[in-house]
């Protein structure tokens, strides 16, 4: 029986959603057409009446930007948004920056997606050569996390992705959950789709073929055990999103450049 509604939500397009670019703990602003998809969402919330009482996010600018925009169109400054380096994207190791087309190019598409949507592949680690190392590790936030700089991931799979989000949700999230609040999650397509594999029990296989496109709430509807009991609902025009789930899908895929 469905006892406990929670939402996620990836954030509005950022700036290397638009290039194709592995962006994970590169930290990016989003992108005009994100602002609106943030906005839109919120405006959807409010217009189906729901309410928020707290929302947590990632400690990347995209996801706490969208948690604003959202709460602001929905006339919910007020509400307490509570960052965490857990709820971050899956660190993308060395593919951080590159481009998925060529990427698909170079190493084919099927390593591509084995890189992006495998459960268990971990992409090769971020060394002090790569171009963003420093910029990420020199970056104050992740002075603020509860492990040291030198313990945070250098590169990350999904699976362990949810071995550090686990220990977040069950600690600071389901407390919230289980007092009856409503929650909204601001994360990311990885973050989030690692905590749908958990809530859903979806096998190793099957995540694979989960895909979440930017800005569109998912509800989810949860027993007393934090369990899911419906199918997800993606809100908003169905059509508009199969077709924005087709283009994050198609972004591994090979395509000559225009010369
Ligand atoms: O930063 C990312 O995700 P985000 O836009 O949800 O933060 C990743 O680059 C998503 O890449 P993917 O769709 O290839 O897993």
């Amino acid at each position: 029986m469905s006892k406990y509604k929670l939402f996620l939500l990836r954030h509005g397009e950022g700036a290397w959603n638009k290039e194709n670019r592995f962006c994970s703990w590169v930290d990016q602003k989003l992108s005009e057409n994100g602002v609106t998809e943030a906005q839109d969402c919120g405006k959807l919330l409010k217009e189906q009446g729901y309410k928020f009482d707290i929302v947590f996010t990632s400690i990347l600018s995209r996801s706490i930007q969208t948690a604003w925009l959202v709460l602001e169109a929905m006339g919910l400054e007020w509400v307490p948004v509570v960052k965490a380096w857990r709820l971050n994207e899956r660190h993308y190791g060395s593919l951080i920056g590159l481009n998925r087309a060529e990427m698909a190019l170079l190493h084919g598409e099927e390593k591509v997606k084995l890189w992006r949507r495998s459960y268990d592949i971990t992409p090769p680690v971020i060394d002090e050569s790569h171009p963003y190392y420093h910029e990420i590790y020199n970056d104050r936030r992740y002075t603020t996390c509860d492990v040291p700089i030198e313990k945070l991931p250098r590169a990350e799979s999904l699976k362990e992705v949810l071995d550090r989000l686990l220990p977040y949700w069950d600690s600071t999230i389901v407390p919230e959950i289980r007092k009856e609040r409503n929650v909204l999650i601001s994360a990311h397509g990885n973050s989030c789709r690692a905590l749908l594999k958990h809530l859903e029990g979806i096998s190793d296989e099957d995540i694979a073929s989960v895909t979440l496109p930017t800005g569109i709430p998912v509800l989810l509807e949860l027993d007393e055990n934090l369990r899911s009991v419906k199918p997800r609902q993606l809100l908003g025009d169905q059509a508009k999103i199969q077709a924005a789930i087709k283009k994050v899908e198609d972004q591994g895929k090979a395509k000559v450049k225009k010369m």
